[in-house]
């Protein structure tokens, strides 16, 4: 009986055993359904499995010597400062105009190593305005550059140029009432080639990558092909503005850089008064008619952009641009309060963020910091995020000058002198 007894207990134990291992093996499939379900069926496309992690292991080391290509109005200011940033927190030297160049290397002329000034050689990083020269970017840079640029949809790019150059550039100053569709209708009749700024006012990508901006592709494809080829021959990436968290992801890809790395504030955007909300159809046709060689460069290198997203996997590129966005937005906010607004110059207190304005009818928009922020790591940082292209210019010259000779005393961020005229491009006499 006992014997009976015994067994019978026994079988309860290896069912309830078994009852709770099922329990358990249970719960656990089920807590992982809930958890990945979204990387399962249901959202395929959103989490795919096969995503690299942010950080690789073992971490690849980051990359360190990069020049980009600050083409015009693509949205190069923002990633300069990006680049800036980035700089100053592993202590590269960034190649800086000389003064006499103002804060481009002697745009538009062909780049020389000589318009570097030499507190700023050598460098490891370049992202400043230049006219893409190959031969004398390879003689300054190291041979472990990794070279990239951005190009931007060519009608839109061509509406900020008008906007932003319209006080500069010749053939826009002739149009009546600075009208844009005015000088589409017949760019010919403003348009001058070899004038001054001339490339401000046709295929400006063109001309800053290095190429002829006055061939036209209707009548010469071959040489379109053949700029294309040189591009890719240099330029590891070719960002694309519309697409520039996409862009960010490729890059801090490229370079092993962490996505902190490539956070970043919207710099040198234009007010919404200042702009066309959108541009007409027929305009944008006829901006990209007049851009041709432009349009065939910004059409083969988005396509490009695409193939280079689908093979990372798209899914993937657009996870981590969310993510990306997600902290940018907590960044914004912590830096420059809730409402990280942009705002007008004029209503920027602190000089150091205080955008340059091209003229009376342009508004460029920047930020501000909180009042009573105080100084401290923080607000140094937050910053150095929004300050504009001039500025942080200034300020790294003379730290990069000062690294170079005194070391004792750092370069004070929060109290350096009001910058000078930005972008001193020469006033040029009405009715030229
Ligand atoms: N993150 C991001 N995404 C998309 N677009 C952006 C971004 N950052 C800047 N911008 C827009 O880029 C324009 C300014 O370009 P640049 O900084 O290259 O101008 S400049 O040549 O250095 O003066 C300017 O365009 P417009 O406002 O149309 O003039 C900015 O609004």
């Amino acid at each position: 009986m006992a014997a009976i007894l015994q067994r019978l207990q026994q079988s309860t134990k290896m069912m309830s055993r078994r009852k709770i291992l099922l329990l358990v093996l249970g719960c656990s499939t089920v807590s992982l359904l809930i958890h990945q379900g979204s990387q399962l069926s249901w959202y395929p496309k959103l989490f795919p499995l096969s995503c690299p992690p942010l950080r690789e292991s073992p971490p690849r080391a980051k990359h360190m010597a990069v020049a980009f290509l600050k083409t015009h109005k693509t949205a190069g200011t923002t990633v300069q400062n990006i680049l800036f940033r980035f700089a100053e927190r592993h202590n590269l030297t960034v190649a800086l105009p000389h003064p006499s160049c103002e804060h481009q290397f002697c745009y538009p002329r062909n780049f020389s190593a000589h318009f570097v000034h030499p507190a700023t050689r050598p460098p490891h990083m370049l992202a400043s305005h230049l006219r893409f020269d190959r031969a004398e970017l390879e003689r300054l840079m190291p041979p472990d550059t990794i070279y990239v640029t951005i190009l931007r949809e060519p009608a839109a790019m061509f509406e900020s140029l008008f906007s932003y150059y319209n006080q500069y550039c010749p053939a826009f100053r002739r149009v009546p009432n600075a009208s844009l569709e005015a000088f589409l209708r017949a760019p010919e009749a403003y348009y001058r080639p070899g004038e001054h700024f001339a490339m401000f006012a046709h295929n400006t990508l063109a001309y800053d990558l290095g190429g002829d901006n006055e061939r036209s592709p209707r009548d010469d494809a071959a040489y379109l092909a053949g700029l294309i080829r040189q591009v890719e021959e240099v330029f590891s990436l070719v960002m694309i503005a519309e697409y520039f968290d996409e862009s960010l992801v490729l890059l801090r890809r490229l370079l092993a850089w962490d996505l902190d790395d490539v956070l970043y504030a919207k710099l040198n955007a234009r007010a919404a008064t200042s702009r066309l909300a959108t541009i007409p159809e027929a305009l944008a046709r006829a901006a990209r008619t007049w851009n041709a060689l432009d349009a065939g460069l910004y059409d083969h290198f988005n396509a490009t952009f695409w193939r280079r997203v689908a093979r990372a996997g798209r899914a993937c590129v657009e996870r981590e641009a969310r993510e990306l966005r997600e902290a940018r937005q907590r960044l914004l906010r912590r830096c420059f309060g809730d409402e990280p607004v942009l705002r007008p110059a004029a209503q920027i207190r602190t000089k150091q963020l205080q955008p340059w304005q091209p003229s009376r009818k342009v508004d460029i928009m920047g930020y501000d910091l909180p009042s009573g922020g105080g100084a401290g790591p923080t607000t140094e940082a937050c910053l150095k995020l929004a300050m504009p292209e001039v500025q942080y210019s200034n300020y790294l010259l003379r730290k990069q000058k000062r690294r170079g000779g005194v070391r004792s005393r750092p370069e004070p961020v929060l109290d350096n002198p009001p910058p000078r005229p930005i972008r001193a491009l020469p006033r040029i006499p009405q009715g030229t």
